[in-house]
């Protein structure tokens, strides 16, 4: 369904281009563009806000909580929405990561900005 962002470039473009539709991420392009995860900005009630940076801005990166019992069908509907979703009071949503890795064991995470 959605692009794949495999490296930051891939994602910066996805972030300058206000046409381009949500990409899936990798892992590890969350993890370079908050460096580990090391700058939290905010909480709520599905899971932690992290700060990411792109070289041409700054985006949110909220990981859903890993004590939330949510469904693959859940976790994808949920991004469906996002997906269709595009409004001048609304953060755009860039993309999304559903990998389970090591320390982030069934973690999935949802990636806006
Ligand atoms: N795009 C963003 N830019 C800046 N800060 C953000 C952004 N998204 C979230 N935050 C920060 O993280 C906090 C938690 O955001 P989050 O979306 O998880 O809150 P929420 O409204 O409780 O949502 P939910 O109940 O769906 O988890 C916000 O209150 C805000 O401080």
């Amino acid at each position: 369904m959605c692009e794949e962002a495999n490296d930051v470039e891939d994602l910066e473009h996805v972030f300058k281009d206000a046409n381009a539709k949500p990409v899936k991420i990798s892992y590890a392009v969350l993890k370079s563009i908050t460096k580990n995860f090391g700058q939290v900005i905010g909480r709520g009630g599905f899971g932690v806000v992290y700060l990411g940076e792109l070289r041409n801005g700054m985006v949110a990166v909220k990981m859903l909580s890993t004590h939330m019992d949510l469904s693959d069908k859940s976790f994808s509907d949920e991004f469906g929405n996002l997906i269709r979703l595009k409004h001048k009071h609304i953060v755009r949503f860039l993309g999304y990561c559903a990998e389970s890795q090591g320390e982030m064991m069934n973690t999935k995470t949802i990636y806006s900005c």
